[in-house]
C-alpha cells in the first residue's frame, strides 16, 4: 500500500530539505510547500457526493467530500507538516497525537491524545514527516482505531524501508504516501540519507 509521490517539484523541495545548511525558516517553508504538493495524491479516491450548484447563470451539478476530513499530526514534527495540508483542506479538524521516541529503545512513548468526536465518520490522514522504525505511526494508528477511526491513510516526507515493512505487517490495509523511500536506518534509528531530526530542524531545537 506504498505510494512514492515522484514529482519533479516535490523532489526539488525535498533536495533543499536534505541540505544540512537549510535554515529553520526555509526548512519550515519548504515542508509546508511539499505538504501542499502531496495533497492531491494523498486525497485521491476520497469519496464525493453530488450537490446542486447554482452558478450566476443556471443550476448545475457539483460534488463535495462525502465525509469530514481529520488531519492527525504526530507531535512534534507532524505539526510542521500540518499547515501545508490545511492550506488545501481548510475545513479539516485536527487530532493531536503526542508521541516521543525513546532515544535508547526507539519505542514511542505516548504523552498526549486529543481527537475530534465521531472519528468513525471521518477520513483520517495521519501526518509525520519521518517514518523510521515505524513504531510511532503504528502506535498512532492503534490509538486512532481504538477511538473508532476506520478510514485511515498516512503521509510522510521520508520513509525507511524498515518502517514501511513494519507498517505493512502491522497495518496491511493502511495506504502510505511518501515523497521519498530512502536507503536504510543507521544504528541510532536515523534515516539514511534522510534529512536529520525533522522536529529539531522545524522548531530550531
Ligand atoms: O518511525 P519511528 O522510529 O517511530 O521514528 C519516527 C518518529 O521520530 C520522530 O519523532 P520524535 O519522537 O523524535 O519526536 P519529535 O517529533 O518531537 O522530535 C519523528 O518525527 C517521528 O515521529
Ligand atoms: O531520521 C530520522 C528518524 C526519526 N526521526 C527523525 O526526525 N529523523
Ligand atoms: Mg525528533
Amino acid at each position: 500500500m506504498l505510494e512514492v509521490i515522484d514529482h519533479p517539484v516535490i523532489q526539488t523541495e525535498l533536495s533543499g530539505l536534505r541540505d544540512r545548511d537549510c535554515p529553520s525558516r526555509e526548512f519550515r517553508a519548504r515542508v509546508r510547500r511539499v505538504a501542499s504538493l502531496m495533497v492531491p495524491a494523498v486525497t485521491a479516491g476520497l469519496e464525493t457526493r453530488p450537490i446542486a450548484c447554482e452558478t450566476p447563470l443556471e443550476v448545475t451539478s457539483g460534488v463535495e467530500l462525502a465525509r469530514p476530513v481529520v488531519l492527525a499530526p504526530i507531535l512534534r514534527a507532524g505539526i510542521g507538516f500540518l499547515d501545508g495540508f490545511l492550506d488545501l483542506l481548510p475545513d479539516a479538524s485536527i487530532a493531536h497525537i503526542g508521541l516521543a521516541r525513546n532515544e535508547e529503545t526507539l519505542q514511542p512513548e505516548p504523552y498526549y491524545f486529543k481527537t475530534p468526536p465521531d472519528l468513525g465518520d471521518a477520513e483520517v490522514i495521519v501526518l509525520d514527516p519521518m517514518l523510521a522504525t515505524g513504531g510511532s505511526v503504528s502506535e498512532a494508528i492503534r490509538q486512532l482505531r481504538d477511538s473508532g477511526a476506520t478510514r485511515l491513510r498516512f503521509a510522510c516526507l521520508v520513509a525507511a524501508p524498515e518502517g514501511v515493512k513494519a507498517i505493512e505487517s502491522e497495518h496491511p490495509d493502511l495506504p502510505i504516501f511518501t515523497a521519498a523511500l530512502d536507503r536504510c536506518l543507521n544504528a541510532k534509528g536515523y534515516i539514511l540519507p534522510g534529512l536529520g531530526d525533522a522536529g529539531d530542524r522545524i522548531f530550531g531545537t
